[in-house]
């Protein structure tokens, strides 16, 4: 079983629709693993962490094969903008591997409440005006008018997480 270190459905479905279409059939399941991070990590380092976390958590739940991190993060470059990823970790038995997600840049406006310490979800969902912005289509499919939705970046991050583990004779240490 392929255990997801979260329980947010734009985390989970992009996770099992990588998994299914690598290996029909395969179960997929959210489960809640603290990230051991802030609620909004600031930076790739945290963001990493965070992500790696829930992985290391997930796969030690009983019946794990894998298990899946997806950790959302900011960054503030030096001209002071601030850019949303996410980052991916995957853990099979003792292998780890990771990707970084494509980045948005966000409004002035939101990346100053985020630097003053808000979580950007809450400040997505005051901005679009309904609750739980993060679990649909995020802040990326509220930007784009929906042509990419949060889920359409896991996915792509993950499948990208995939190739030292799926083909680890490629990736000698
Ligand atoms: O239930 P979990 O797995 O914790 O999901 P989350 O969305 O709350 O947690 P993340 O670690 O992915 O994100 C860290 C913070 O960034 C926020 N965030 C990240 N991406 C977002 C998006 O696309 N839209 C809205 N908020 C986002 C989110 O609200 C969190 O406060």
């Amino acid at each position: 079983m392929i255990v997801v270190g979260s329980q947010n459905d734009a985390k989970v479905r992009p996770v099992r629709e990588v998994f299914v279409a690598v290996s029909p059939g395969v179960a997929v399941a959210g489960a809640r693993v603290p990230s051991g991070v802030r609620a909004q990590p600031i930076g790739f380092e945290e963001t990493l962490i965070g992500a790696q976390n829930r992985a290391r958590g997930a796969a030690r739940h009983a019946g794990a094969t894998w298990g899946v991190g997806l950790e959302g993060g900011v960054e503030f470059d030096s001209e002071d903008r601030c850019w949303l990823f996410g980052v991916v970790v995957v853990v099979r038995d003792h292998r780890e591997a990771s990707a970084r997600s494509a980045s948005l840049m966000l409004p002035r406006s939101v990346a100053e409440r985020v630097r003053r310490g808000e979580e950007l979800g809450p400040v997505m969902d005051e901005l679009v005006g309904e609750v739980g912005v993060k679990t649909r289509g995020g802040a990326v499919g509220h930007f784009t008018s929906g042509l990419l939705v949060r889920a359409d970046v896991w996915r792509q991050a993950l499948i990208l997480a995939l190739p030292p583990i799926l083909k680890s004779e490629l990736y000698v240490p």
